[in-house]
């Protein structure tokens, strides 16, 4: 039965679609859930922890792929896995060299295709790259865009994105937290997140996640060297959270090895990690979902980058752009660590991005299309 094909590749895809696949399934909407296989096991971890099986596995990541190079072998797949199924609509999510690929084979096959997180722009065609080139020629092609926040719509409507095609839903990360916070399987801490919670007691706990092309080399030898100021505080532990890409993980293990108060954490899972950042104090990260997923939870976010495609949180005072100079990292973690007005201040920040229902909207949304794309498909054959 014509259905909709569901298409991601990356842990953050994953973690993000998942709620929308549930939707879709609660309404008995024939969907299919093809994974690239961009990311591997840290998709894999995600996908196993939500016991989701997809039904297509491309497998397609190699060690150091390249984004172009991921694009010309994921070309002739994704085309052929959409001339097989045949789909009635394609879903992608936010801004990986998947969803742009996937948009790209729907496009050539007249497939037409939804965009989740839809909206988002840093302003900068090279920051990040090539994730704001992806997410704006993604929104070149779809024709149901999912914008989780107010100012993401304004931003398509500005590009001339027709306003009937715009839907402001809510960012689907926030209906992800509520279900592993909700999930029992949450309640029992792993051994390592136990470890690093045993060695943090009496002190404040920093939560560190850096993983972005951006920062890679000389950003990573930066925020080291900022870790590494910090720890020696001694009144406050980090959890480094280690990236499996070797570029994301190398630099920091060879520079914090062996740091007092400095917790090396080697990619813990979504339930574990959402559990770390929980406890934290504050987080220090160079990752989109993170600087949601944080403010969600009541945590101060020091973002790792010069540019930010996630405004929202940074004029709701939740968020804060330090770049990835050691000084300027070091001197705003002071300043949250030694000024607690400051702290709460941007603890108790208002909440941009939505309600935890998001998954449920997009579904209602695809539902009401969906006699539209059916005969679209039909007049196709
Ligand atoms: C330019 C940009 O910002 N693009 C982003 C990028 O995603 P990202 O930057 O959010 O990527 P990560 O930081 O890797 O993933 C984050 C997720 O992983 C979980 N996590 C994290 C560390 C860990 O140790 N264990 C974990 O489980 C964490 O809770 C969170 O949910 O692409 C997405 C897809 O299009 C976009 O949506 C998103 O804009």
């Amino acid at each position: 039965m014509a259905g909709i094909l569901v298409v991601f590749g990356t842990r953050p895809e994953a973690i993000k679609l998942i709620p929308v696949v549930r939707a879709l399934q609660r309404r008995r909407m024939a969907v299919t859930v093809c994974t690239t296989g961009q990311h591997r096991e840290i998709l894999d971890s995600v996908l196993h922890g939500a016991g989701l099986a997809p039904d297509i596995d491309l497998a397609i990541m190699r060690d150091d792929q390249s984004p172009i190079d991921l694009m010309a072998r994921l070309l002739p797949r994704l085309t052929k896995v959409m001339e097989e199924e045949r789909p009635c609509r394609v879903l992608v999510h936010g801004d990986t060299t998947t969803a742009l690929v996937a948009a790209i084979c729907a496009y050539h096959l007249e497939i037409p295709v939804g965009h989740v997180e839809a909206g988002l722009r840093s302003g900068d065609n090279r920051q990040p790259w090539p994730e704001e080139f992806n997410r704006k020629s993604i929104s070149a092609i779809a024709d149901l865009h999912f914008a989780p926040t107010a100012h993401a719509a304004k931003v398509l409507e500005a590009e001339g994105i027709p306003s009937a095609s715009i839907h402001v839903t809510g960012n689907t990360s926030v209906d992800a937290l509520h279900a592993i916070r909700s999930d029992p399987r949450y309640s029992g801490l792993s051994l390592g997140v136990r470890a690093t919670l045993a060695s943090t007691l009496g002190k404040r706990f920093i939560l560190v996640t850096c993983h972005r092309r951006e920062n890679h080399g000389r950003g990573l030898a930066q925020i080291a060297t900022a870790i590494r100021a910090i720890a020696s505080r001694g009144d406050v532990a980090l959890g480094i959270c280690l990236h499996p890409n070797p570029n994301a993980h190398a630099p920091l293990r060879t520079m914090l090895r062996g740091c007092e108060h400095v917790n090396l954490l080697p990619a813990p899972t979504y339930p574990d990690f959402i559990k770390l950042l929980s406890t934290a104090h504050l987080v220090l990260t160079d990752s989109g979902g993170v600087q949601e997923e944080a403010p969600a939870l009541g945590v101060p976010v020091l973002v790792l980058r010069n540019t930010t495609e996630r405004p929202e949180g940074i004029e709701s005072g939740a968020a804060r752009l330090v770049g990835s100079q050691a000084e300027t990292i070091i001197a705003e973690t002071y300043r949250l660590l030694d000024d607690p007005l400051a702290h709460a201040r941007m603890k108790r920040s208002p909440f941009p991005y939505g309600d935890g229902r998001a998954g449920e909207r997009i579904a209602s949304i695809l539902a009401s299309q969906r006699e539209a794309d059916v005969s679209l498909l039909t007049a196709r054959r």
